[in-house]
């Protein structure tokens, strides 16, 4: 039996702006691991319970997450995270597909600071999904101030998504190193071409790259201290170790595990990505300024 229609799952900084937006004009709940003091939190039964879910628990943790709790029951699902699985080099709407049927999930991309989204501030997100009908009936749950577009490309959207985590560490080892202005747009217009290319050889659409998906949430991400992902870079820049970074971080930057699963892909399928590249070898220890000579010479 339903116990209420719209849930979000995971009360983590994403979880609770997504719910503090959804609750505008449908009674939202939220559930989380740990019981938080916030409106019409609730438990997993009963959120799993709701008609629409909206996911928000970390990439490498979802496989994990859906085997151990999930139990299909018609749910209409939206996935907020933004990563690809580094043990397998999966992505998620592969995961997914394992126990949700691909007309019932849809995937929600662009740039969207959960800093931002929970003041109420203004903003442009796509629904991903291979049904039109699922971005209609999420778009309907979004207020006023988030404006939604609708795509059926879920891999693109899913692809940009997850490589600006990894060009905003970049980006943000690039701003650390003090290499100015022109070595960053250098970085982040390069780095849209590198995305571009890794994802037509798994089918995305090149406009994907260059809409709110792509360039909207890389421009985002690679220029400000607002995102995590930026703010490992800039700590690599300063020889800090990635584990004193994410302690102090004390939340998920998605772009270490995906620059793994990025490795992963291009070495089994030979797909140049020189950029994320480095930054793999960068979190495993090489010095950044090795790795800018690396860049500009090869
Ligand atoms: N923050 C942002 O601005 C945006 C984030 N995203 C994406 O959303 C996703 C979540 O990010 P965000 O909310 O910011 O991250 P946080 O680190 O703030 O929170 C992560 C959340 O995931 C939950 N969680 C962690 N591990 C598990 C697990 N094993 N099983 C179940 N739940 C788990 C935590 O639960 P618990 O409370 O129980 O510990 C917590 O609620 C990421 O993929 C991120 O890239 C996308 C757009 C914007
Ligand atoms: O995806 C985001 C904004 O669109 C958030 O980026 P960070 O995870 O790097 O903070």
């Amino acid at each position: 039996m339903r116990k209420g229609k719209l849930a979000v799952i995971g009360a983590g900084k994403w979880g609770q702006a997504l719910h503090f937006a959804l609750s505008q004009k449908e009674e939202c709940y939220i559930t989380s691991r740990s019981k938080r003091d916030i409106k019409n939190f609730v438990d997993l039964e009963f959120a799993l319970s709701c008609e629409y879910l909206v996911i928000a628990i970390p990439a490498q943790e979802i496989r994990n997450w859906l085997e151990k709790n999930f139990v299909y029951s018609n749910q209409k699902i939206l996935v907020a995270s933004k990563g690809i699985e580094a043990s397998t080099g999966a992505f998620l709407n592969e995961i997914y597909s394992n126990f949700i049927p691909n007309n019932s999930i849809g995937f929600i991309s662009g740039p969207s600071f959960a800093a931002e989204v929970i003041q109420g501030l203004p903003c442009a997100l796509v629904i991903n999904s291979k049904s039109k009908k699922i971005y209609e009936e999420f778009s309907k749950f979004f207020p006023n101030f988030i404006k939604t577009y609708y795509s059926s490309d879920v891999v693109g959207a899913e692809i940009a998504g997850a490589y600006k985590n990894v060009l905003a560490i970049a980006s943000g080892i690039c701003e650390g190193l003090n290499l100015g202005n022109n070595a960053k747009a250098s970085l982040i217009s390069r780095g849209l071409v590198e995305m571009q290319r890794f994802g037509k050889y798994f089918g995305a659409k090149k406009m994907t790259f260059l809409g709110l998906s792509g360039a909207g949430d890389l421009f985002l991400t690679a220029n400000s201290t607002m995102s995590r992902n930026y703010r490992v870079g800039l700590g690599l820049a300063t020889n800090r170790s990635l584990e004193e970074i994410l302690k102090e971080l004390g939340e998920v930057a998605e772009g270490v595990q995906t620059a793994n699963a990025i490795d992963k892909l291009s070495k089994m399928y030979k797909i140049y990505t020189p950029i994320a590249k480095e930054v793999k070898l960068i979190l495993d220890g090489k010095s950044p300024k090795d790795s800018l000579n690396d860049l500009i010479k090869n």
